[in-house]
C-alpha cells in the first residue's frame, strides 16, 4: 500500500513555515549581489538631474535653424557651460553634458562645419525641438518606486540602486547551511576502495549554492551509526541543516531517528514526488532540516525544489520557488502516475527530449540534462508538439 504522499507544492508552503524570519543588515551595494532587497527602493534623486546631451556635437536653439551659429564655449560631462546661449549661438557639447540656457536641441557634430568660430549646418541638422537630448527625469524622478521589497538584486538592479543615490542596501542576513553526506559506503572523491562510493551529494549540493548569500559548513560524511549521527546532528550551529541519504525505511536509515535523538521534530516526511520520495524536513533546535533522498538525482532534483527555494524564502524572496517556463514535446511520452514527476531532459531549439532511463542513480544523464521536464500527477500521455513545462538547470 501506498504511504499518503504529500503534494509537492504542500510540502514547499509547509517548508517555508518552518523557517523564522533573519534579521537584516545593511550592506555596500557589491555585498548585495544575488541578495533580496528587505526594503522598497526608491529614487534618492532625479536621473537625469538636468537636460543632458545624448551625443557630441553643438547645442544650440531649434528655431535659429538653420544657421549659422556663433561658438561661445564648451559644455562637458561634469563641466556644465555657466551661462547662457543668446540668438544665432552655440556651444561646443559633449554627451552626458548638461544643456545650456537657451538652447533646446543638438546639432551632431556630424552635420556640422567648423570655421574658426563659426559653425554651419553641412547636413540634416536636428529635425525637432528635443532632437538628441535627454530630458531631466527621462529615466525616474525622486520618490519613484524602482524595486519592490523582496526582489533579487540582479547586475543591472545594482546599477540601478547605485545611480538611485544609494551606496547600501538593506537584505536579510547570510544564511549558515551545513551539509552532511550519510551513509557507510561512502569515501571521499577519489577513493579506488572496492565497496566504497564516492560521495557526491555533498559536493553537488554546495556548488548548487554557489550563487546564493550563504556560507557552507561542510559536515562531510556521516556513518550509519545512530550515537555518531545523533552527536553529529546535536552539534549542529546553522540556519539550514541539510542531510542525503538514510531518508528511506531500510533498517540502516538513520537521518529520522538520529534527529528524534538529537531533540529535533519531523513536520513531513515523504512527498509524491519522483525522484526524491523519501525527502524530509523538520527542526533541530534554531535549525531547518531538510532530509533529502541519497540517490543523487533525487538529491539534486530535492535540493531545486525545496532547498534553493527554501534559502531564497529565508532570505526575504517574494517568489522563492523555481519559475516554470513553456517548451514543447519533441517526442511522445507516457501517462504519469500518482507522483509528481521531474524527468531530465534536453531542451533543443524549443522542443525537449527527456532521456530514455530515469533512474535516480544516474549522474550521466543528468550531467547532461539541461531542463526537467515537470509532469503532474496523472498528466495524460503526450504527443510530440505537445505543450509542456520545463525548469531550467544548466
Ligand atoms: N522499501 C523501500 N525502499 C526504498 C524506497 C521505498 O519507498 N521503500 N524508496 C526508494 C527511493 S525512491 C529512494 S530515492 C531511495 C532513497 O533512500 P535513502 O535516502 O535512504 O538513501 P540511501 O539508501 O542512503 O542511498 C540511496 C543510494 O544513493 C547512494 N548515495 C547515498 N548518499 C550518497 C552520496 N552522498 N554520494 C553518492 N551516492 C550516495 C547510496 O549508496 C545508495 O545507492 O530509497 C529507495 N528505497
Ligand atoms: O524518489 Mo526516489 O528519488 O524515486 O529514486
Amino acid at each position: 500500500m501506498h504511504p499518503t504522499l504529500l503534494p509537492v507544492a504542500e510540502a514547499q508552503t509547509r517548508l517555508f513555515a518552518l523557517a523564522r524570519p533573519l534579521s537584516t543588515e545593511t550592506v555596500p551595494l557589491a555585498g548585495a549581489a544575488g541578495r533580496w532587497t528587505a526594503e522598497a527602493v526608491d529614487a534618492n534623486r532625479t536621473q537625469p538631474d538636468s537636460d543632458l546631451s545624448a551625443m557630441d556635437g553643438y547645442a544650440i536653439r531649434h528655431a535659429d535653424l538653420p544657421g549659422p551659429f556663433a561658438l561661445i564655449g564648451e559644455s562637458a560631462a561634469g563641466h556644465a557651460f555657466s551661462g547662457t546661449v543668446g540668438l544665432g549661438q552655440t556651444t561646443r557639447i559633449f554627451t552626458g553634458a548638461a544643456m545650456p540656457g537657451g538652447t533646446d536641441c543638438v546639432l551632431v557634430q556630424e552635420d556640422a562645419e567648423r570655421q574658426d568660430l563659426t559653425i554651419r549646418l553641412s547636413g540634416e541638422g536636428p529635425p525637432r525641438v528635443g532632437s538628441n537630448v535627454r530630458p531631466r527625469g527621462l529615466d525616474f524622478s525622486t520618490g519613484d518606486a524602482l524595486i519592490e521589497k523582496g526582489q533579487r538584486l540582479t547586475p543591472a538592479g545594482l546599477a540601478l540602486a547605485a545611480i538611485a543615490g544609494h551606496a547600501t542596501l538593506p537584505v536579510a542576513r547570510r544564511l549558515t547551511v551545513a551539509i552532511a553526506a550519510t551513509g557507510d559506503e561512502l569515501a571521499p572523491p577519489g577513493t579506488q576502495d572496492p565497496g566504497k562510493l564516492p560521495e557526491t551529494n555533498g559536493l553537488m549540493i554546495a556548488a548548487m549554492l554557489r550563487d546564493l548569500p550563504v556560507e557552507i559548513v561542510d559536515l562531510g560524511i556521516i556513518p550509519d551509526d545512530l550515537p555518531t549521527m545523533t552527536a553529529a546532528f546535536a552539534a549542529v550551529r546553522a540556519d539550514i541543516l541539510v542531510t542525503t541519504g538514510g531518508a528511506s525505511v531500510g533498517d540502516h536509515d538513520l537521518v529520522r531517528p538520529a534527529l528524534s535523538a538529537a531533540g529535533g521534530s519531523i513536520d513531513f516526511w515523504r512527498i509524491a514526488l519522483r525522484p526524491g520520495k523519501p525527502m524530509m524536513a523538520g527542526r533541530l533546535g534554531d535549525a531547518v532540516v531538510l532530509g533529502l533522498p541519497g540517490n543523487p538525482v533525487s538529491a539534486f532534483v530535492t535540493a531545486h525544489l525545496f532547498l534553493r527555494p527554501l534559502i531564497a524564502a529565508m532570505s526575504g524572496a517574494t517568489d522563492p520557488l523555481p519559475r516554470p517556463f513553456p517548451a514543447r514535446l519533441g517526442e511522445p511520452i507516457r501517462a504519469n502516475d500518482h507522483r509528481q514527476d521531474y524527468l531530465r531532459a534536453e531542451l533543443r531549439d524549443g522542443l525537449v527530449f527527456a532521456s530514455t532511463v530515469q533512474d535516480s542513480s544516474m549522474l550521466r544523464t543528468l550531467a547532461r540534462a539541461n531542463c526537467l521536464l515537470v509532469r503532474d500527477p496523472h498528466a495524460a500521455a503526450g504527443q510530440i508538439g505537445d505543450a509542456v513545462e520545463i525548469l531550467p538547470i544548466a
